[in-house]
């Protein structure tokens, strides 16, 4: 029996204009899986359908042709939304409202009782990291925050499906390793996640499988992992050699006519020497970090 949470053959979407006209082919004749408890990617450049793709999903949007079968259910069967979780590129909430009391209406609608609404509020504030600011007002908000309460607002009815429009867009480093971590949490719940970015290196992070676009076709389908491998090339990680240990190494893999060989040290990315950055200067106020430090101080 097949574990695709979302199965979608053939699927097309034309624009049209007011006359009826065709305008644009946004989506041609996609087809793909979408597995359960898998961090899916859904890339392309700007304008290569995949708003159209997740507005089909939801059934905000009819298929020109084709069949979508998301949980089990038809697209166009919106009781299935029930089930699925959608965080829009622009999150629309209530300015005037603070954490609590936005939780507690989106849990309205979806017919919880006040005591689950509670409940909930209080997990998802808590797994979001909105604790201190649960009573102040939205339009407080930091960018990161209000993706934060979007993500908690996606969440109120513990979907099984999550779809992430642009999930990172517009955090700073450390916000978006927080919401790398919570889509990484969502995936250790069982949840599907299916996520829109053109943050590649945020992709590459979370994602097990990906779908690249290209004005509305798919042109990548596969796992991150055996996408992104040099087939044939390897790599070894050792602790500093000496030279006489390199000179050693060099002529054993001369002796099997290996000469192509490139030492070097690895380096640690951007990311990484940001957060600690960040975290050491909390830890360590009105300090400078020497570049040697910085190396010192290694990975993570
Ligand atoms: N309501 C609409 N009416 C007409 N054309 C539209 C409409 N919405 C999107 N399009 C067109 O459909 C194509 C795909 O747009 P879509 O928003 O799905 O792309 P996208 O991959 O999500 O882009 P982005 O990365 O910029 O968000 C584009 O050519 C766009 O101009």
């Amino acid at each position: 029996m097949s574990n695709a949470v979302i199965e979608i053959r053939n699927l097309s979407k034309i624009y049209r204009d007011f006359w009826g006209r065709k305008k644009v082919q946004a989506v041609k004749s996609l087809s793909m899986d979408v597995m359960q408890g898998e961090v899916f990617g859904l890339l392309g450049p700007n304008g290569s359908g995949k708003t159209t793709t997740m507005k089909m999903l939801l059934g905000l949007l009819f298929p020109t042709s084709g069949e979508m079968t998301i949980l089990g259910k038809p697209a166009a069967d919106v009781t299935k939304n029930e089930r699925i979780g959608y965080l829009p590129e622009e999150s629309y909430l209530y300015r005037f409202l603070n954490a609590d009391e936005t939780l507690d209406f989106y849990g309205r609608l979806f017919n919880m009782t006040a005591a689950d609404r509670a409940r909930r509020a209080d997990e998802l504030i808590e797994m979001v990291g909105l604790g201190k600011a649960r009573r102040r007002q939205l339009k407080e908000y930091s960018k990161g925050m209000t993706r934060r309460i979007g993500l908690a607002q996606a969440l109120i009815n513990d979907p099984d499906l999550v779809l992430l429009d642009e999930p990172t867009s517009g955090l700073d480093p450390t916000g978006t390793r927080e919401m790398k971590d919570l889509i990484i949490q969502l995936k250790a719940q069982g949840k599907t996640v299916v996520m829109c970015s053109h943050q590649l290196a945020d992709v590459q992070d979370v994602c097990d499988r990906i779908a690249v676009l290209f004005q509305g076709e798919l042109k990548v389908l596969g796992r991150v992992d055996e996408l992104l491998e040099l087939r044939n090339e390897m790599q070894m990680r050792t602790p500093t050699l000496s030279d006489e240990a390199m000179a050693d190494i060099r002529q054993v893999l001369k002796k099997h006519n290996v000469n192509d060989v490139e030492f070097s040290r690895p380096k640690a990315d951007l990311e990484q020497l940001f957060l600690r950055t960040v975290r050491e200067s909390g830890e360590r106020p009105g300090r400078r970090f020497s570049t040697e430090e910085v190396a010192a101080s290694g990975r993570g």
